[in-house]
């Protein structure tokens, strides 16, 4: 159940990382743009977002508005950006800037209208703080996930930080989807890791973005 109102997409996807740097908002952009290509209407929205202020790569919103076809602040408004390399609410609480909660953070998400896919990007990993009084995954419950893409790094350490991910994800409603980004076929422990997730614990697991656009067809 959403906490938003106006229109709502048809379905929400929201990304979500087995930690921070792992390649979420890179997953996001292109899985807009595929969706995009193929005629889908999307959005992206990025509750908030926070950067360390010397990194002069362009932000999550930016590469994410990209992928969408849509201003950067449409995707994350000013209010919610943080030039601190700290969760958002901590960066938030270092700049003196009001902490946001959960609802109001769901509460300010608006999308036009029509959109098939919205995507929500979260900061950080799962159970990273996303507001004053909740995580990644809270934010995910309040914005009305209807499916979740869990990015992780396809190497050393992922069976670990997936499993970790997926246990504190067994009592939401919605289907998760792994994607095991930076996944090189040439690579033995990169084809082990996913065979080991998939055969030994079903995950439902992609390594690629064709095949995650091929799941939300
Ligand atoms: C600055 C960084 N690139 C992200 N935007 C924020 C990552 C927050 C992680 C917090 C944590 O779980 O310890």
């Amino acid at each position: 159940m959403s906490t938003t109102g106006g229109p709502r997409p048809d379905r929400v996807v929201v990304v979500l990382g087995t930690g921070t740097e792992v390649g979420k908002t890179w997953v996001g952009a292109r899985l807009l743009e595929a969706l995009r290509g193929a005629g889908v209407a999307v959005a992206a929205r990025k509750p908030g977002q926070s950067a360390d202020p010397d990194d002069t790569s362009p932000s999550d919103a930016d590469v994410l508005a990209g992928g969408s076809g849509e201003d950067p602040l449409a995707v994350c408004p000013a209010h919610r950006r943080y030039e601190v390399a700290m969760a958002p609410p901590m960066a938030a609480a270092a700049l003196g800037r009001p902490v946001p909660s959960v609802a109001e953070l769901a509460g300010e998400l608006t999308w036009p209208e029509g959109v098939a896919v919205g995507l929500v990007e979260t900061a950080g990993g799962l159970l990273s703080p996303a507001a004053d009084d909740g995580t990644a995954v809270d934010l995910a419950r309040a914005v009305g996930c209807d499916l979740a893409v869990l990015v992780a790094d396809a190497g050393l350490g992922t069976l670990n930080s997936v499993r970790l991910c997926l246990a504190a994800l067994a009592g939401e409603t919605w289907p998760t989807v792994v994607v095991l980004n930076r996944f090189d076929p040439d690579d033995a422990l990169h084809r082990a890791n996913r065979d080991w997730l998939a055969a030994r614990d079903g995950v439902d697991l992609v390594t690629d973005v064709p095949a995650l656009v091929a799941r939300l067809r």
